[in-house]
């Protein structure tokens, strides 16, 4: 390789981070933020939940997205998971923290508790799950569909933080919005999931799909309806220990933002890289109007031909 192109391939290869920060149930604001603008940002797969909040955390680009919308108007089923991850791409976004309300389905996880994903099973049946479609086909890897890196530097500041967190657990993702039968519940527990919620699928597969890393911070507020010495979830059991979980979450996220916008290499595991072997239909098979539409997320392998 000449000079020249390991010079090309080195500047390419270097990351400046711009963090993407989800909040789910009871976080629609993220404090702190330097600079900060709500401004609106088209895609073209329609509108994300709200306006995106742009600003800097310790020197670093920002931008959060309230999931649900401020106020919580949109439920799961009706989420633009699409919008929602095309959005914060195209804002520049490299990196996705998710912070979840989730159920417990195990004794070890009381509600306060964090754990750091790095699984799915994703029972979820009614939402578009792919920017992919007839006329542009991909299938990327979701084998592990959480970033590792990103997931140190949560644990890592976690730790430091003294929060009660667990590194690893698997989140089952189901429809909703009703919360589970005592059946489905046992169910669960049986596969050996840690948690369930109803939003982080398909967001982390469209986020995998869009080359940006992505983690989940899951916070427990609930042991869902399993449990014989507690009270099968409540909407108001949620929200009353995401209120105490806020200040938590809120300090987690102080931590993080520094160490992940540090500018960096390419991520180790890859996930900024999914579709490079994943583009399945010939050029001139590709439908000009999906990858219009694709030049949002995935211009990097399109532009190739
Ligand atoms: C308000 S309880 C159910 C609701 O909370 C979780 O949402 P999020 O992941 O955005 O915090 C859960 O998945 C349900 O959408
Ligand atoms: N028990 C539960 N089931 C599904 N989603 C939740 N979000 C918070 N608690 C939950």
């Amino acid at each position: 390789m000449s000079t020249e192109t390991t010079a090309l391939s080195a500047a390419q290869d270097s990351v400046e981070p711009v963090i993407g920060l989800i909040g789910g149930s009871g976080l629609y604001d993220i404090d702190g933020l330097e600079d900060k603008q709500w401004r609106a940002v088209e895609t073209p797969w329609g509108q994300p939940s709200d306006q995106l909040l742009f600003g800097r955390l310790g020197g670093v680009r920002c931008v959060f997205l309230p999931r649900h919308g401020r106020g919580h108007p949109i439920p799961p089923s009706r989420l633009n998971y699409r919008a929602n991850i095309a959005a914060l791409k195209m804002s520049g976004v490299t990196d996705i923290v998710s912070l979840s309300a989730v159920g417990s389905l195990k004794e070890e996880l009381p509600p306060g508790h964090f754990v750091i994903i790095d699984q799915f099973i994703d029972r979820s049946f009614a939402r578009e799950k792919s920017f992919f479609d007839t006329g542009c086909v991909a299938h990327v890897s979701v084998a592990d569909p959480l970033c590792p890196r990103i997931g140190d530097v949560l644990e890592g500041a976690a730790r430091d933080l003294k929060l009660d967190v667990t590194r690893g657990g698997t989140y089952l993702v189901m429809e909703g919005p009703q919360f589970s039968t005592k059946a489905e519940s046992s169910l669960y527990r049986s596969w050996g999931c840690s948690v369930v919620g109803m939003t982080n699928m398909p967001e982390a597969k469209l986020a995998r799909e869009a080359e940006i890393c992505y983690a989940t911070v899951a916070m427990v507020t609930d042991y869902d309806c399993w449990h014989p010495d507690h009270d099968s979830v409540t909407v108001d059991a949620v929200v009353k220990v995401m209120m105490a979980n806020a200040d938590r979450a809120r300090a987690l996220v102080k931590a993080v933002v520094p160490a992940l916008g540090r500018p960096r290499g390419l991520c180790p595991a890859g996930c900024d890289r999914a579709l490079e072997h994943a583009l399945i239909t010939a050029p001139e098979k590709r439908d000009p109007a999906l990858v219009a539409k694709l030049e949002t997320i995935a211009a990097r392998v399109l532009s190739r031909g």
